[in-house]
């Protein structure tokens, strides 16, 4: 681990992110990367550059990409692993991880989130405040389970997809990659086929 944190994306997410380091307390300093140039400071933290510049800090910094986009961040995040920049994951000190659970690098778990046993949670992936994923869960990667989602046991969720904020998934459920669940929506059966899905129970839109 290395003194400095830098946080690609200052957006929204960046600065829960930025928060979360914070509260860890691992880091002496921590800075934001963002391509936006209008961005100067956020949450008080300075930013420092582009995210092209993430190479001349390589030996310098750890790394963690703040972008919510799933396919934006994989892209973002692959590129980082691939160069061999330090990729750390982070966790909020107020969330509850059983035994046996696996994170993986550059995800986040935020505040409030419950993650019971023997589940396992790709890289990449966002865990976001008050979501609860319960026992022998499969969550792969780059996936964002929003706010507040309730995630029974034994469920599996395909790289890359999205569960929008309060969703419901039933015990046994198997989410294929490239979904999105819409807010409120309720999951019973197994999501097969890629695409857009809201309601209760869910119906494909897209
Ligand atoms: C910290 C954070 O902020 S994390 C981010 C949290 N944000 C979320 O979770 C957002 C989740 N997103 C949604 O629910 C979105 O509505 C999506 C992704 C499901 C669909 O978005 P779009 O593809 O843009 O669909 P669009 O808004 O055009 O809606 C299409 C139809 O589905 C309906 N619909 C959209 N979302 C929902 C939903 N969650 N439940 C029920 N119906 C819905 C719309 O009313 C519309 O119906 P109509 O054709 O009869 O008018």
């Amino acid at each position: 681990m290395k003194e400095k944190l830098i946080i690609i994306g200052a957006s929204g997410h960046g600065k829960v992110i930025a928060d979360i380091a914070i509260k860890m307390n691992k880091w002496q300093s921590i800075a934001f990367l963002d391509d936006d140039e209008a961005i100067k400071t956020s949450m008080g933290l300075e930013v420092i550059g582009k995210t092209a510049d993430a190479f001349t800090y390589k030996d310098e910094a750890d790394f963690f990409v703040a972008i919510g986009n799933n396919a934006t961040r994989e892209k973002v995040q692959e590129r980082l692993i691939e160069e061999e920049l330090n990729v750390v994951s982070l966790i909020h000190p107020s969330a509850v991880i059983g035994i046996g659970v696996e994170i993986g690098i550059g995800t986040v778990v935020m505040a409030g989130v419950v993650i019971n046993s023997s589940s396992r949670i790709g890289k990449g992936c966002i865990i976001n405040t008050s979501s609860s994923l319960d026992h022998d869960n499969v969550i792969e990667e780059y996936v964002h389970i929003s706010p507040g989602v309730n995630i029974a046991g034994t469920v599996s969720v395909g790289r890359g997809s999205w569960l929008g904020i309060g969703s419901i998934v039933s015990n046994n459920v198997n989410i294929c990659s490239g979904c999105k669940v819409g807010a409120g929506a309720v999951v019973v059966k197994d999501i097969t086929e890629p695409g857009t899905y809201v309601g209760v129970p869910v119906r494909k839109i897209d």
